[in-house]
């Protein structure tokens, strides 16, 4: 079975939401409110410890009907259906799509080509799990008979994006070891990063699903001569370990094929976290929390898989995105964690949302006419509001912006935690709301400022407010509800890609560049240009002379 292939702007839904957005587009959402007072509790979401306020929409109930209509023209439920059931939905690749699976109770059956995978899920779980114990137990010791004080996790995109995030959410939960993470194959950061370390104390942990990326084996080689530099060949098999599932390539590069974590090619990289790419996560804050993690997503997954549309987080985010990025033409989104554990929740979500749904060929192979793919950005608030937010407040572009908090702080803090929440609640009150010519001028009018200064400065200071916004409230940041959180991510991302008719799953748009740097280092280590564009030779002449 394969998914179906439905252009989403033939049906009567998205016809009938065109028509609809006519009507609706100048309402201000503050007359959303005086027209339903039950808006906020009909436009909102408990379950589990999560609630998710989407009540500051420009949605009305049609829109909502419409939406959820466009949702079931488009096969949304069949296709969840064959997503979760292990058919090769990455069709261009011919792969299953199973993150899904590395979160699913051992005793269930999922299939791939006629074989259970639950089983040898189990089988490599068990391998994080004595490898974690005894590396942070001390019983695995460094080449000098020291216990590890230090892990670095070498991969990049999803091999470094969702560990990174994920150990930095989770720190207020961390061991005794420290971790560092090395993407980028520039040199500077590998060496700021080595010149804190101890090659005796130190773990490496080389992620790579493929094995052939350039960055991650340039750097993981890199470390491996800082760490010959003070001990032996063999003393490499305790010191590096590969998660991978290329294993030829990491035997060749000198790793003991006990510490080869497997990966599966019906785990995407940018999904990966749940699978051994996230044995980072369980060295930093111990098996037991890793679980917990995959125990949230695996919460959220049967959310997603059996909760109606009309109550279904991410089905329900999903269509308001489309909403916005399709018929209001929003450009962009926002995502602004309240939380600073959060902090790389914006890179991380970059990848995931723009690597899958930036595509512009439909799932016949032919070019799409509407836009997909939403362009994610943010940062942690309160900084975003002393960064960005008077565009969101007063610039000419719409932006819709997602709000998250936890109601609890883990150190109790609660005199700031109280702040906190308050700047987020303010905020959408704010963009909302915004601020009326009459409220400008009565404000300016209890100052000393002049009459003409004052008539001036009136337009500057309004506030059209009627900007979007939802708001997801957790009880408190915790592996489980970390797990439960990203989780609402993909399948908000797998919706998407399904209502736009997309494949979400393969990146090829990735390749070129690296072919192309490929051939370009090959000129620079021997000096020729060869023909290209203008503008790239010069400045290839210019960087080789
Ligand atoms: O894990 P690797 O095989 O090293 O891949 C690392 C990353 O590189 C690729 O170019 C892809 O764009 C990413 O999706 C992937 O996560």
């Amino acid at each position: 079975m394969s998914l179906a292939s439905i252009d989403p702007t033939k049906t009567s839904a998205w016809k009938a939401l065109q028509k609809h957005l006519d009507n609706i587009k100048d309402t201000h959402l503050t007359t959303f409110f005086k027209e339903n007072k039950n808006r906020a509790n009909e436009l909102s979401i408990k379950w589990n410890d999560f609630f998710v306020d989407y009540s500051k929409n420009r949605i009305d109930a049609t829109t909502k009907k419409l939406l959820l209509q466009l949702a079931e023209e488009t096969k949304l439920k069949e296709a969840i259906n064959l997503y979760f059931s292990g058919a090769p939905i990455n069709q261009t690749e011919k792969r299953a799509v199973l993150h899904t699976a590395l979160r699913t109770p051992a005793n269930k059956t999922i299939h791939v080509d006629g074989k259970n995978i639950t089983q040898e899920i189990k089988k490599v779980k068990s391998q994080i799990k004595e490898f974690t114990e005894a590396i942070i137990s001390g019983k695995n010791t460094g080449y000098s008979g020291k216990a590890f004080t230090d892990i670095v996790n070498i991969g990049i995109g999803g091999s470094d994006l969702g560990p990174h995030m994920i150990t930095e959410a989770l720190a207020f939960y961390q061991n005794h070891l420290t971790s560092h993470f090395i993407s980028n194959v520039d040199g500077d950061h590998v060496q700021q990063t080595l010149k804190k370390l101890n090659p005796e104390t130190t773990l490496f942990v080389v992620v790579s699903k493929t094995f052939s990326t350039q960055e991650t084996l340039t750097n993981a080689q890199t470390c491996k001569e800082w760490f010959l530099q003070k001990s032996s060949t063999e003393d490499i098999s305790h010191h590096f370990v590969a998660v991978s599932c290329n294993t030829e390539n990491t035997t060749s590069f000198g790793i003991n094929q006990h510490y080869i974590f497997p990966m599966w090619d019906w785990v995407g990289g940018r999904f990966s976290l749940w699978s051994s790419a996230g044995l980072s996560i369980s060295l930093s804050i111990g098996y037991h929390h890793f679980n917990a993690l995959l125990e949230g997503a695996f919460e959220m997954d049967t959310h997603f898989k059996e909760s109606p549309f009309d109550e279904n987080i991410p089905v329900i985010l999903a269509l308001i995105s489309i909403w916005y990025n399709n018929f209001f033409k929003a450009e962009t989104e926002a995502i602004i964690p309240y939380s600073q554990y959060l902090h790389k929740l914006p890179a991380y979500l970059q990848q995931a949302f723009m690597e899958s749904n930036g595509k512009s060929i439909d799932r016949d192979g032919n070019p799409i006419s509407y836009q997909t793919g939403s362009i994610i950005w943010g940062a942690t608030g309160t900084n975003a509001q002393h960064a960005f937010f008077q565009l969101i407040h007063q610039g000419t572009k719409l932006i819709p912006t997602e709000f998250i908090a936890f109601k609890e702080s883990l150190f109790q803090e609660e005199k700031h935690q109280d702040k906190l929440i308050a700047n987020f609640f303010a905020q959408t009150e704010a963009l909302m709301n915004g601020k009326s010519t009459e409220e400008v001028s009565s404000e300016l009018n209890t100052t000393t400022l002049p009459e003409e200064q004052i008539a001036k400065l009136i337009p500057y200071k309004i506030f059209k407010g009627n900007k979007p916004s939802t708001s997801i409230l957790i009880n408190k940041l915790t592996p489980k509800s970390i797990g439960a959180l990203v989780s609402l991510y993909e399948h908000r991302i797998f919706a998407q890609g399904i209502i736009w008719n997309i494949y979400s799953y393969d990146q090829w748009g990735v390749e070129l560049g690296k072919q192309l740097a490929i051939r370009i280092e090959q000129e620079i280590n021997t000096k020729t240009v060869n023909k290209h564009d203008q503008s790239t030779t010069n400045l290839l002449t210019e960087y080789i002379n």
